[in-house]
């Protein structure tokens, strides 16, 4: 080869190392240090923090030398769920007040628990604060609802948000009360063979009542088929959990690890399961049922999505899997947790049930004058969140609570730290007073917007109807046909997995009225 030649392509080989390295460098170095000296100068602090894996350290150290003891069943003192969960938030809140930055990775995350955010949060319309576009949970959301933001986002939620209007909704209660059914007979039966009492783990029987609405309103006919995908969505949540932190740090989840390349053969595999699906409706020609499956394959073929079509589909059928699931199973087993641990609570809804469904199934009338009903899920889901936080990121500078966040900057609203605030809820805000709703949501709180386990604004949660009507089908049946109360083995400890959840499940006993 030419001696020029070679000299080019040589100079050619340096420019690109250096420019690569030279945005490796900024990427890491010169733009997190310019968004915190610009968060600075508006006075927000933070912890300082370390070169690639920003506060990773302070926060898992944190997590298990402040994390409290986990309380023997009827010893449960307080609910602060957050001292267990995000210790280092707690310290951080009491440290530098209830706005300060911290970073995971190379990100700077802004901790925004300030009244006047909130307030922003649940008003700001701007595409400017959007989802986070850090991709460390790709392998469950890919582009879909949840993940995606500005015209994206807006077109997959004008699809996905009406078909779960509360109108559309009481149109499913008879599959919800279906799926109730299934877990009384089963713990009829458990009951049976212990003698006429059970000593069992009820999150397994609200996640078997969660995962079976879910699938008939998603796959209806196709209801095997859908087990078996839902099956491989669980492994794929249990492979990535315990990672999810790691994959903050830039360029892990490229790297062939054992438990990577395990998520890619899931991934692929739950994307032909669910094509499968939809290619066996097409070939069947006959009308199918409209069920939350066939709306997404018939909205993405109305939009004409051309070779985006499958992963519209697929990543949605995942969104509404990863969003709906858990969040519900937990919820209906930490209620029942709580109900268990107040007895006058629990015998105050039964009495509220009685005496309004006379041993009838309820309709969506009745479920929503249950007030002592909304009012014990109410204080339930503020003591327990399951979805911890609300997290947004600034796509472009944006004024934020009063602050010029600028664009970069990942957004996080901690739902666990403000539903437990005592300057928002009182000195007795990790207490379980259901009475806190008597006169509803709105009245619950000094601050308005400091309640928000749905979320708040413009992406809020699109389940909330359904989720709620889930939740009081399943109580009403379980309080109308059972009494439960705290096994001595039950051991208090939220520990924070996708959701919020019991570490070591909720052991119940339970006996047939
Ligand atoms: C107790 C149960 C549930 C809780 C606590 C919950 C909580 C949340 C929260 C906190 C958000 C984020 C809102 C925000 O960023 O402002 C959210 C979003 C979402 N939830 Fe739920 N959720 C529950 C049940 C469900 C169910 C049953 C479904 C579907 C059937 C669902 C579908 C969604 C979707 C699709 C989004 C994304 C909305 C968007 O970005 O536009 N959720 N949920």
């Amino acid at each position: 080869m030419e001696p020029l030649l070679i000299n080019v392509l040589l100079t050619i080989l340096l420019l690109v190392s250096f420019s690569f390295l030279a945005s490796l460098f900024n990427a890491l170095v010169l733009e997190p240090k310019r968004l915190r000296s610009k968060l600075e100068k508006e006075g927000i602090k933070g912890p300082p923090h370390s070169f690639l894996l920003g506060n990773m350290w302070d926060l898992l150290s944190l997590k298990f030398k402040n994390s409290k003891r986990p309380q023997q069943g009827q010893q449960i003192l307080t609910h602060n769920c957050a001292a267990f969960v995000f210790p280092f938030l707690v310290k951080w809140r009491n440290q530098y007040g209830p706005s300060f930055v911290f970073s995971l990775g190379n990100l700077q995350i802004l901790h925004m628990n300030h009244p006047n955010a909130l307030k922003e949060l649940s008003t700001c319309t701007s595409f400017e604060l959007g989802r986070p576009t850090h991709h460390h949970y790709d392998a469950m959301l890919g582009e879909g609802i949840i993940a995606s933001s500005g015209r994206v986002w807006a077109r997959q939620r004008k699809i996905l948000a009406p078909e779960l209007f509360v109108d559309k909704v009481k149109g499913m209660r008879k599959l919800m009360e279906e799926s109730a059914f299934m877990v009384a007979n089963a713990l009829n039966e458990k009951i049976e063979k212990g003698g006429g009492v059970a000593e069992l783990k009820i999150d397994d029987y609200t996640r078997s009542f969660a995962g079976d609405v879910l699938l008939k309103a998603c796959f209806g006919t196709n209801y095997a088929q859908g087990k078996e995908i839902f099956l491989k969505l669980r492994d794929l949540q249990d492979v990535l959990a315990p990672v999810l932190l790691l994959q903050w740090i830039p360029g892990m989840r490229y790297l062939p690890t054992k438990s990577n390349r395990r998520i890619w053969r899931l991934e692929k595999e739950i994307k032909a399961l669910i094509l499968k699906v939809v290619k066996e409706r097409e070939e069947a020609k006959s009308n199918p049922e409209k069920d939350l499956l066939q709306i997404i394959v018939e909205s993405a073929e109305r939009s004409d999505l051309g070779q985006q079509t499958d992963s519209f589909i697929v990543d949605n059928c995942k969104n509404i899997y990863f969003a709906g699931y858990e969040t519900t199973s937990v919820s209906a087993a930490w209620t029942l947790m709580l109900l268990a641990l107040y007895p006058e609570w629990q015998d105050k809804v039964r009495a509220e049930i009685l005496e309004n469904c006379g041993g009838l199934l309820p309709d969506a009338d009745t479920l929503r004058r249950m007030k002592t009903l909304a009012m014990v899920i109410n204080e339930s889901l503020r003591l327990y969140s399951p979805a911890a936080i609300v997290p947004r990121e600034a796509l472009g500078d944006v004024k934020f609570g009063g602050i010029n966040v600028p664009k970069g900057v990942g957004v996080f609203v901690s739902l666990i730290t403000l539903h437990l605030d005592p300057d928002l809820w009182g000195p007795d805000a990790d207490k379980f007073i259901p009475e806190r709703f008597a006169d509803g949501i709105s009245g619950a709180c000094k601050v308005p917007y400091a309640y928000m386990p749905f979320g708040a604004g413009p992406h809020t949660c699109i389940g909330q109807h359904f989720a709620m009507m889930e939740l009081k089908i399943f109580l009403v049946h379980m309080l109308s046909n059972f009494a439960f109360t705290l096994s001595p083995k039950y051991i208090h400890s939220p520990f924070m997995n996708l959701v919020v959840e019991p570490e070591f499940g909720i052991d119940l006993l339970v006996t047939r009225l």
